[in-house]
């Protein structure tokens, strides 16, 4: 009998994707990851029953954002999902025209549904959402250093001001007041907006996992649910409560790691820092350079062959806090994607079997260039990182860190996850 999904999810980035998969492994789905739209003939692995389809959306331009995010919504669907949930960034990363407002409305519009929840929060890395409003780590998103970004700078915390630019439709807020009310109390309060808007978004207090528990009690049955990676274990362990089996945890693998980071997140910075000052060897690569063709991938590869470790890390200037832009920012972003995912690329077919990465758009250029199509989930090196096995390529580990999260020793950490134990 063919394998049928429950739970489908379609996730905005690479890491956003991984993320998500590792706590819906957490809650007890057995679940598979996708780099794009499989194919229709695609058949789901035995005991999968929750798919995370990973796209490259965030920043894409908005109608193929959507026409992507509904082509992977009826996949999901095709194979048997019968509850879906668009996934984007605990930050909320979008540009003011979007994406996040048009994706949702049209996963909405399509299926006929009246309303979801805005839900980005991610307690356990310390993103909330209190009265509407989104702290990363009790500081106001627009506060936080996401207002710096080089792509998706965040220029408002309140959520309902962050999609009304974004989306066509009204938000209602629920406070802990509302939220401390019984399941009756809370759907006439929705009921009664409802009176007034066709198609709405409600945005509940969610600041920790006893929230995170509350929301799926309320809401869970929603065909669309929408938000960051907080609300997947609850999710996971109302699909999994039946199924007592633990997926399998697959050890480490042989071979050299090459790590790249293109973040220029406040943690990544701090992460390729600790990793220099405790006897790693890296390569900063610099826009500037690229643009010029003082660096070349050819010569950041000769230096990559000429390391004297087993482990390399190509770092971007902005990874260590120097984010010179010569253009307009996004050509020197796609040139240092382009430049890192070459890098892996080659390392791959070199033979290095441990693939790291920091950021979500250098994760998203590394995986297409990698062309993996499809990984298995392993066991996580902070929350939200899992060790991904790509299910053509059992001997590579692939670890795809969003830049905001991990501690500050997380490079040297998914070293030792991804290696083979000494016997
Ligand atoms: N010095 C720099 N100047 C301009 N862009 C940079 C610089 N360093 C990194 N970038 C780009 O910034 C973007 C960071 O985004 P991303 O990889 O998604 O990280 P995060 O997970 O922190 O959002 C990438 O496209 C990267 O190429
Ligand atoms: O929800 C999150 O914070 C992550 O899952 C995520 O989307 C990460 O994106 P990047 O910060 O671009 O890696």
């Amino acid at each position: 009998m063919l394998q049928k999904l429950t739970f489908g999810c379609i996730a905005d980035d690479f890491t956003g994707a991984s993320d998500a998969a590792s706590f819906l492994v957490k809650g007890g789905m057995k679940t598979v990851l996708y780099s794009g739209v499989p194919d229709s003939d695609q058949p789901i692995p035995e005991g999968v029953t929750a798919a995370v389809i990973a796209l490259k959306t965030r920043t894409e331009q908005v109608d193929k954002a959507v026409s992507q995010s509904l082509q992977a919504a009826q996949w999901l669907k095709s194979k048997g999902a019968e509850q879906l949930y668009v996934k984007y960034c605990s930050t909320f990363d979008s540009t003011p025209a979007g994406n996040i407002g048009p994706i949702c409305d049209a996963v909405l519009e399509r299926y006929e549904i009246p309303f979801t929840v805005l839900c980005p929060s991610l307690p356990v890395n310390k993103r909330t959402v209190k009265d509407g409003t989104l702290f990363v780590d009790g500081t106001p998103l627009s506060e936080s250093s996401m207002k710096n970004h080089p792509l998706t700078p965040m220029w408002d915390s309140y959520l309902p001001s962050l999609m009304s630019g974004q989306s066509k439709y009204p938000c209602l807020v629920l406070g802990s007041e509302d939220m401390a009310g019984t399941d009756e109390e809370i759907r006439r309060k929705v009921d009664d907006f409802a009176k007034n808007h066709p198609r709405f978004y409600l945005v509940p207090d969610f600041v920790n996992d006893t929230d995170a528990d509350r929301i799926i009690s309320v809401f869970g049955d929603l065909r669309l649910l929408t938000g960051g990676s907080g609300l997947m274990q609850p999710i996971a362990e109302k699909y999994s409560r039946s199924q007592a089996e633990q997926p399998a945890r697959p050890g480490g693998s042989k071979g050299p790691a090459i790590i790249v980071a293109g973040s220029c997140s406040v943690a990544t910075q701090g992460q390729v820092r600790h990793y220099l000052q405790n006897g790693g060897f890296g390569i900063m690569v610099r826009p500037g350079m690229l643009l010029s063709g003082d660096q070349t991938v050819d010569s950041i590869w000769n230096q990559v062959q000429e390391s004297p470790r087993d482990s390399v890390l190509i770092y971007s200037a902005g990874s260590a806090g120097q984010t010179e832009t010569e253009t307009d920012g996004a050509s020197e972003a796609a040139l240092l994607e382009n430049t890192m995912s070459e890098l892996v690329r080659r390392a791959a077919e070199a033979g290095y079997t441990r693939l790291i990465c920091a950021g979500g758009e250098t994760s998203g250029a590394v995986t297409k260039a990698l062309g993996y199509y499809a990984y298995q989930i392993g066991e996580s090196i902070a929350p939200g990182v899992p060790v991904m096995i790509p299910l053509q390529h059992p001997q590579i580990r692939l670890v795809l860190k969003s830049g905001n999260f991990g501690q500050k020793d997380f490079f040297m950490r998914a070293l030792k996850m991804t290696a083979e134990e000494e016997k």
